[in-house]
């Protein structure tokens, strides 16, 4: 597998905010993604569930399913009580024909709470590191019965979300077990360092999030408090090549380091103020002029 460019449905309708995009039908989606050239998608609340019917849709417009997000809550539920639901949905998007699972630990996250995101961000304790860890490795297994990865995604909000919060992820889980997805605009939005990040962890590294920040909407985001949710009704991310973050030294490291799998434009913001299509085209020409795909 070489890269591959997918987009994610969220900038058309916005699931953690339902009120963003509810008018955003699924087959206009899934059209204009195919229309701005991208070939592969995630997964929203409109799409269908069996995936037959979802092949039927995706198929015609010439697009594959990337993967799809996860909510684990392994340090406040036992491990036995999440694996029947990841079992549902590793097994549909092996059905879908993916090769990744994106994961996020949500076990006291505030990123849907009404809470200050940069005030509130919850810590994990020692016993809770070690249930996420140990229970990501299990997981991680079962993703292998299926010859898939978990890939965690780190995130604004939770329990991984800074540099040392990653890193200490990689380091007390096994790389055979668990992967690392890349978000650039969670990274910048906390305050770190995507190159950093990458270079460190680059043999982890199996599935990517292109998103990028304007600059002035996170100030207003840390000054005045804001929750998450807040903030992206504010605009705070948008499509690569719209905001404050460079993706040509980002682009270069994926290249050297002969990234394999795919990556996904994810900009959440208010479709009513930023058109959907015209943003995913806007993306898809900056990916263009910054890599050449
Ligand atoms: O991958 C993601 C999934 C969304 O639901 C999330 O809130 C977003 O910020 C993200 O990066
Ligand atoms: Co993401």
């Amino acid at each position: 597998m070489t890269i591959k460019l997918g987009i994610a449905p969220i900038a058309w309708t916005n699931d953690d905010l339902p009120e963003l995009g509810a008018e955003n039908s699924f087959e206009q989606c899934i059209s204009e993604m195919a229309l701005a050239r991208f070939t592969g998608t995630e997964i929203g609340n409109k799409y269908p569930k069996d995936p037959d019917v979802l092949k039927s849709y995706l198929a015609p417009r010439g697009l594959n399913v990337a993967s799809a997000w996860f909510s684990v809550y392994l340090t406040t539920k036992s491990y036995e009580e999440n694996v029947p639901a990841f079992i549902e949905h590793r097994d549909f998007l092996h059905a879908m024909g993916a090769k990744v699972i994106v994961i996020s630990e949500q076990g006291h996250s505030i990123q849907g709470l009404d809470k200050p995101i940069y005030q509130d961000k919850p810590t994990f304790t020692e016993e809770e590191w070690d249930k996420l860890t140990t229970g990501l490795e299990k997981l991680g297994e079962l993703a292998k019965e299926k010859e898939m990865t978990i890939v965690y995604h780190h995130h604004m909000g939770t329990g991984v979300q800074t540099t040392e919060e990653i890193d200490r992820l990689m380091a007390h889980t096994d790389p055979e077990k668990v992967s690392l997805l890349f978000d650039t605009g969670h990274l910048v939005f906390s305050g770190e360092d995507p190159l950093e990040i990458y270079k460190k962890h680059h043999s982890r590294i199996k599935h990517i999030h292109f998103k990028d920040i304007r600059k002035d909407r996170m100030a207003v985001v840390k000054e005045s408090k804001m929750s998450f949710l807040d903030g992206v009704k504010s605009g705070v991310f948008t499509v690569p090549g719209d905001g404050m973050i460079d993706f040509s030294p980002i682009w270069k490291l994926i290249d050297e380091n002969d990234y394999e799998g795919w990556i996904v434009v994810e900009a959440e913001q208010d479709p009513a103020k930023a058109n959907p299509f015209l943003y995913a085209k806007k993306a898809r020409n900056h990916i263009k002029q910054v890599t050449g795909l």
